[in-house]
């Protein structure tokens, strides 16, 4: 199970008081040497956390380093460009909308029209890997094979948000597993992430097609008692009970 650690929120706090620091690029470094397998980020149309000089600077680190960079961005022509210019190892197309807290639900792949298929195949062309942030929903995983895209990731907010109510939550992990069999089905790599906490993970990590995790605000928040070493190897640790061996 790969483990991508977002550090947007470093930016977020770094971004409240407009001074240089923390340093989201310095978060990655301690990331990775506290086990994560790649560092994702995510670049807003309004740059709220992490902005353009962050991006050129992860990929600096991440490509000397030897780890992989996940660069989450809008389906639009001028991320796509953004994308073209500093080549991350995967970018992760996500819905994004102005005013929304944090992603809400998944990327409208079935009703993405040509567009969406030009701007995936623009990023295939130019050999970085394509992931799709989406629901666990048939028709959506279905047409995310159908563009030719490598990797889907399936979007975890509302099992996070049900994991208090038995019921509710055995309900979201049932479609998270149906949607991540059939994604390996079809021979998709299968992502999963947004709101995982060393709580709610250990029983999403039983469905054995997940092949990867995208998780930031938890961790971030967990580096405040633990230090950010310390929450990333806490979050490995959650992983690894829950993970049938
Ligand atoms: C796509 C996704 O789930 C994450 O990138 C998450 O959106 C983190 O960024 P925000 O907290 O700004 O939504
Ligand atoms: N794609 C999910 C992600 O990158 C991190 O989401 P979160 O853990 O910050 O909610």
């Amino acid at each position: 199970m790969r483990l991508h650690i977002n550090v947007d929120h470093v930016a977020t706090l770094r971004n409240a008081r407009h001074t240089p620091y923390p340093d989201p690029i310095e978060a990655a470094r301690i990331c990775i040497q506290a086990g994560a397998h790649g560092i994702t980020a995510h670049l807003r149309e309004d740059r709220r956390h992490i902005v353009d000089d962050d991006v050129r600077r992860l990929g600096e680190l991440l490509r000397d380093a030897d780890e992989v960079f996940n660069l989450e961005m809008a389906a639009t022509a001028e991320m796509v460009a953004i994308a073209q210019k500093t080549s991350p190892d995967v970018v992760t197309l996500v819905p994004e909308r102005r005013e929304e807290r944090t992603t809400e639900g998944g990327l409208d792949v079935r009703g993405g029209g040509d567009v969406l298929g030009e701007y995936v195949r623009a990023l295939l062309d130019v050999g970085i890997k394509v992931s799709l942030f989406i629901a666990a929903d048939e028709a959506q995983i279905e047409a995310s094979h159908r563009l030719g895209v490598q990797q889907i990731e399936l979007h975890t907010g509302e099992y996070a948000h049900a994991f208090h109510d038995p019921a509710a939550r055995a309900r979201e992990l049932d479609r998270l597993a149906k949607g991540a069999a059939l994604g390996h089905r079809l021979g998709l790599e299968v992502a999963a992430g947004h709101g995982l906490t060393r709580d709610n993970v250990v029983e999403l990590v039983r469905i054995r097609e997940l092949v990867e995790l995208n998780i930031g605000h938890a961790v971030i928040a967990d580096a405040v008692f633990l230090s950010l070493g310390g929450a990333v190897r806490a979050m490995a640790e959650a992983i690894d009970r829950g993970r049938p061996h």
